[in-house]
């Protein structure tokens, strides 16, 4: 999305419409009913107080006179019945701005999880209640008792994992133990108390003192970690609702499972592959987290962003040692978890997909380690018919996972997922239809309010945020699509003096840490943020969600607003429609669309007669292969991981790198050091020399000796330490080696073709999907028992609901037109004045839509008039019309010469 990603798609632009869309008529906004978000399950439950209302974010007030001004009105939420939720339970390659967000965090992340630096004691009771993080449900009825829990001077929290950007160490996340700080304190005090002491010459007395609470704190950790091993040992001898929820309270703190979460580790318990689809908040970590402390090997979690892993890593209880492995991490710190592993100190490991299956990795659980469960958090990622496709994640097909990991027992987990992703999903995984526990997808905790907005959303939003009820809700997002927009957003809050900040995937990785963490510390009450803001963001308290810009699909909405009241409370969802911004979306889903004829010139490269030689390492240099196949980084990575992972496999990836190297050598003669290393003679061989310096291609290099990259890189980095050379690196490339030929590369091409077209006809209907819902709630019809709040709550929730229940292939309305008279008129103009560009229908359409591609930049191509111009007619109308005008254009031409 990362997000992760978080990619925001704010590099490319797109000129609004000439003639926008005539606007129905502006509709009023809503009230609705309170209900608790979640209910535990039934077997744990403790009998239910009658239903209360969930308390409000915001003080009651009546609505602003300011809004008779509005193009919707906000109205206080009443007790309306019909709140419940009836229903059950981004395809964007977003892969180039997720890794930029990995490779923005890998600097900031160092894993410090030190075995038993911290240990909480307990009460010599049997029951302690842990701080629980979240007191989210009604079932949870008696306050916690607090557990005296007291932190080794020195120590950090179990899991803690270290973002030390600030250079104040250990003081980045908020304690999870409220006690820790004020025994902290207690010990900062006895400091000062010792250096008086020593003075006074009292200072023996107070070290024994020291030495005797020292010796309690030890028998109270040990009390705690002894009481939680015992819960273990009794939930291995029975696998009961009793035990289990008795080891619930004792790690976590709560006093009942929340619906779905006892089946769930149950099942996992069984060692039954399962699939989990709960909605956004409702707790699925401890799905995995309560198998891992009972199951004997260890747990893997796949996660697709590096800053989820963090977060999860840090919010595991501390009596569950976690790590962290991921592509973007430095060797040293890959190291020391591996040597964890090896060690069994680690029982939860958070990996990317890209790491999953990676040689040295594999080596690792084949020789010593035993993987007791596959966790793969954010399953829908596995389907290309998600909002959120990775192709990395194709590596974790069930077959693989089996035959490389030995793992027999797989927990996908998403808040998600429509049925078509589901069954992808499943399938892939190889999970049962029988092993879904699916529930509501939505919380019912949501008043759901959309409102039309023209050229002043600005001004709209002002006014939304200064009425009731959002006036008086501390906590709140505004998610925007395009970077630019949460700056500007930002500082018009500021200048109307809410306190607000930007965050986007472009910011420095210190700043967005400091902006989260000011805004879950309650510092800054209002995030302006793109998708790159949020996912796996757990703040209990935000009070509502503001769509500044439509989502791109249901499931995006979904994610966004899931972010709002997870304590339980009722909170706020409002979002801006407008047909601009709906356009503009529309145009940049076709970004990523290939032709038959691209891909074709793309894979006979890759498969170029040059490199028919088996186990000869490949180079695709990305900036050149990009202009060249105008296809987007992504978009080459999703193809080439297809010829991976799909049926035949045709390639193996190997680990990107700058290929082109140029050498300077120093202190001894190139010839000297050639007849000491067999790498530097390749080298030689292999360079061309330009002024003295030795230019090579690595993987030529490697090749041509039966090397590895990597060994290649080793030699001349040993060289530059030893003085003898320096070097530069160039050109970013995907490496591969080829297994298999093709038979028939038209075939192939076809197929891939259909395939990519396939995913951007899903990406393009999951945007009309979600324009119409929020059209279809604008226009919901009067009626005078519901108030207009209640009314577009309910006509959302339904929406929703079939969506992700029904058939998400079934016709719904575009809001483009498909034809325009003028329109061949203009690409044969359009044609005959830029005659020296080879165009491609795709090509034409994309400018006429205002979406830059890499062949035809919005730098170069912004200037032409035609850009934008046709961004209200349907792209696969004017890829038609273009297709017939260069057709005559060619003919006329040809017709010319003769
Ligand atoms: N049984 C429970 N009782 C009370 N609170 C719980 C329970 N289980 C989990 N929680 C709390 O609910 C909050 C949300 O949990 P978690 O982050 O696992 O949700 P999630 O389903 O993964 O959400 P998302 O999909 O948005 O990431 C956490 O603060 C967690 O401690």
């Amino acid at each position: 999305m990362d997000s992760d990603s978080d990619s925001d798609a704010s590099h490319v632009s797109a000129t609004p419409p000439r003639d926008s869309f005539p606007q129905p008529p502006p509709r009023r906004l809503p009230p609705v009913s309170r209900k608790a978000a979640f209910s535990s399950s039934s077997s744990t439950k403790k009998p239910k107080a009658p239903t209360q209302p969930p308390p409000n974010h915001h003080s009651e007030e009546a609505p602003s006179p300011l809004f008779t001004n509005l193009p919707f009105r906000i109205c206080e939420p009443s007790n309306t019945a019909g709140f419940s939720s009836s229903v059950s339970s981004f395809s964007r390659l977003r892969r180039a701005s997720l890794r930029s967000e990995e490779k923005s965090k890998s600097d900031e992340i160092n894993f410090v999880p030190e075995p038993d630096q911290i240990v909480a004691i307990a009460p010599p009771k049997s029951v302690i209640r842990r701080k629980p993080p979240n007191l989210i449900t009604d079932t949870i009825n008696s306050p916690p008792v607090k557990a005296p829990v007291i932190r080794r001077s020195g120590g950090s929290e179990g899991n803690f994992v270290k973002l030390n950007l600030n250079g104040k160490r250990g003081k980045k996340f908020p304690s999870k133990y409220k006690g820790i700080s004020k025994s902290r304190s207690k010990y900062a005090y006895r400091g000062k108390r010792y250096k008086k002491a020593e003075e006074n010459g009292e200072g023996e007395i107070l070290l024994e003192e020291e030495a005797d609470l020292q010796k309690l704190r030890e028998e109270e950790d040990n009390g705690f970690v002894s009481l939680v091993e015992d819960a273990i040992l009794e939930v291995k001898n029975e696998v009961s609702d009793e035990s289990l929820t008795k080891l619930l309270n004792l790690v976590y703190g709560y006093d009942s499972f929340r619906d779905g979460q006892l089946q769930a580790i149950k099942m996992v318990l069984g060692g039954t592959s399962t699939m989990l689809v709960l909605p956004t908040g409702a707790g699925k970590s401890l799905c995995y987290q309560i198998p891992a402390m009972i199951l004997p090997g260890i747990t893997l979690v796949v996660s697709p962003l590096v800053s989820l892993m963090i977060d999860q890593l840090k919010h595991l209880p501390s009596v569950i040692k976690g790590g962290l492995l991921s592509s973007s991490q430095r060797p040293e710190e890959a190291t020391e978890t591996l040597r964890k592993l090896k060690e069994g100190i680690i029982k939860v490991l958070f990996v990317s997909p890209e790491r999953i299956l990676n040689a040295e990795f594999l080596s690792m659980f084949r020789m010593s380690l035993t993987v007791s469960l596959v966790v793969v958090d954010e399953a829908h990622c596995v389907s290309e018919w998600s909002h959120n496709f990775r192709p990395s994640y194709m590596r974790l097909k069930a077959s693989m996972l089996r035959s490389e990991l030995k793992a027999e027992c797989v927990l996908a987990m998403t808040a998600t997922a429509t049925t078509m992703t589901l069954q992808a999903v499943m399938s892939a995984l190889e999970i049962p239809s029988t092993n879904l526990i699916q529930k509501s997808q939505l919380r019912d905790n949501f008043e759901l309010t959309v409102s039309l907005s023209g050229a002043n959303r600005l001004k709209d939003l002002l006014i939304l945020m200064e009425s009731p009820p959002y006036k008086k809700i501390q906590s709140i997002i505004v998610y925007c699509k395009f970077q630019f927009e949460t700056d500007m957003i930002s500082k018009y809050l500021r200048n109307n003096n809410i306190m607000a900040k930007g965050y986007h995937s472009g910011l420095p990785a210190k700043d967005r840490v400091r902006i989260q963490e000011s805004f879950c510390s309650n510092k800054i009450r209002v995030v302006v943020a793109t998708v790159a803001f949020g996912m796996g963001l757990d703040k209990g308290d935000v009070g509502a969600v503001i769509h500044f810009s439509m989502p791109g699909s249901l499931e995006e909405y979904l994610q966004e607003i899931g972010r709002a009241g997870r304590d339980g409370r009722l909170s706020y969802c409002h979002l801006f429609y407008d047909d601009t911004t709906y356009l503009k979306l529309r145009s940049l889903a076709h970004s990523d669309g290939v032709d038959e004829y691209a891909a074709g010139k793309f894979l006979t490269h890759v498969f170029s007669s040059e490199t028919k030689q088996h186990e000869k390492i490949c180079s695709l240099v990305i900036d050149s292969a990009s202009h060249k196949f105008d296809m987007k980084e992504e978009v080459m990575q999703t193809i080439l991981t297809h010829l991976e992972l799909g049926e035949v496999q045709y390639l193996r990836m190997l680990p990107q790198l700058n290929v082109c190297c140029t050498l300077n050598f120093h202190k001894s003669s190139p010839n000297t050091l050639a007849a000491r290393s067999s790498i530097v003679a390749a080298i030689l061989k292999k360079s061309q020399v330009k002024q003295g310096l030795y230019i090579f291609d690595i993987p030529a290099v490697a090749s041509s000796i039966g090397s590895a990259t990597t060994d290649v890189l080793a030699e001349i980095q040993t060289l530059k330490m030893k003085g003898e050379v320096t070097y530069e690196m160039k050109d970013p490339a995907f490496c591969y080696t080829i297994l298999e030929f093709p038979r028939d590369m038209c075939s192939l091409s076809s197929h891939l073709t259909k395939w990519l077209t396939e995913i951007e006809t899903c990406k393009v209907r999951k945007l009309d999907i979600m324009s119409s819902a929020a059209v279809a709630a604008i226009n919901v019809s009067d009626t005078p028992e519901l108030t207009s709040g209640a009314k577009q709550t309910l006509s959302l929730q339904s929406r929703i609901s079939e969506y992700f229940n029904g058939d998400e292939n079934c016709d719904t309305p575009s809001r483009t037109t498909q034809n325009c008279a003028f329109l061949r008129a203009d690409i044969k103009v359009f044609l005959q004045s830029n005659r020296q560009a080879k165009f491609t229908p795709r090509a034409i359409a994309r400018i006429m839509h205002g979406v830059g591609s890499p062949a035809f930049p919005n730098s170069i191509w912004s200037k032409t008039h035609f850009w934008g111009r046709y961004i209200s007619i349907d792209f696969g109308a004017i890829m038609e019309a273009a297709q017939t005008e260069l057709l005559n254009f060619v003919d006329r031409n040809a017709a010319l010469a003769i």
